[in-house]
């Protein structure tokens, strides 16, 4: 398995810049972060290539969500620029929270026409996007509600680039029986995030059973990257144990 490090949440013991080489020092051949967008995609290309790091995933901007009428589709062509600039094979959709005064079933026929549009635009670039649904403690509002509805839009969409990005902690704290959905969302399963609920710290540190859950993403001939999002307990080298222990 092929873990990235998410450099919006681990390395943040060091300024930005210094996380890339941090993360190849620590092992990681792959990074994932949010936004790229406040620094220059020239600038973050070259520390990159200076690492050795592949750029796994980037997100759409956070102004920019799909569930609104207005902003998205600049706001993903920003997010294409990067993506290209960077070699990042992932962008990450946000769906976000439903605007005040807009209805969910409004809200969610936007994210969907947006999503369509964006499908289109993408299409034979090889970049793909992926859609998370995040759980509603952390994302009250959240247009996109279960890990199933996120796969029924890629399955809808039938653009073929178009999937899934499993973030565990959110699955777990919404929904649970994480191992079936490993099972059966894979086909539109293009990227995992994870992190141990309730702290969102390490794997190992909370209520998931995280040999079996790795035991059956490995059984199910998943290939892609899993992004470490999650908030270190101490410094992140200390805590980086779980890799070996329980994936290993
Ligand atoms: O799970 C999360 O919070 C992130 O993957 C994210 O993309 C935040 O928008
Ligand atoms: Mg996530």
């Amino acid at each position: 398995m092929r873990f990235a490090a998410n450099l919006k949440w681990l390395f943040t013991e060091l300024p930005f810049e210094a996380r890339f080489d941090a993360a190849a020092a620590a092992g990681f051949e792959g990074v994932e972060y949010a936004s790229p967008y406040d620094h220059d995609p020239v600038k973050l290309a070259g520390l990159l290539r200076a690492a050795g790091l592949k750029q796994v995933l980037i997100n759409t901007p956070a102004d920019a969500d799909a569930c609104r009428a207005d902003g998205f589709r600049d706001g993903f062509e920003r997010a294409m620029e990067y993506a290209l600039a960077l070699d990042a094979g992932l962008v990450h959709v946000r769906a976000g929270a439903r605007p005040e005064g807009v209805s969910q079933e409004r809200a969610y026929a936007r994210l969907i026409t947006n999503l369509a549009w964006a499908a289109e635009q993408s299409s034979g670039g090889g970049v793909r996007l992926v859609l998370e649904a995040q759980n509603r403690r952390d994302n009250p509002g959240r247009v996109l509600r279960t890990q199933a509805e996120a796969a029924a839009i890629a399955e809808a969409l039938g653009a073929g680039h178009v999937g899934v990005l499993l973030d565990l902690y959110h699955a777990q704290i919404d929904e649970g029986d994480l191992i079936t959905k490993v099972r059966e969302l894979l086909p539109y399963t293009f990227h995992y995030q994870v992190a141990d609920p309730p702290g969102r710290h390490e794997p190992g540190t909370g209520e998931i059973g995280w040999r079996a859950v790795f035991a059956a993403i490995r059984d199910s001939g998943y290939e892609g990257w899993i992004g470490c999002e999650y908030e270190p307990l101490r410094r992140t080298l200390d805590g980086l144990g779980w890799i070996e222990e329980l994936a290993g």
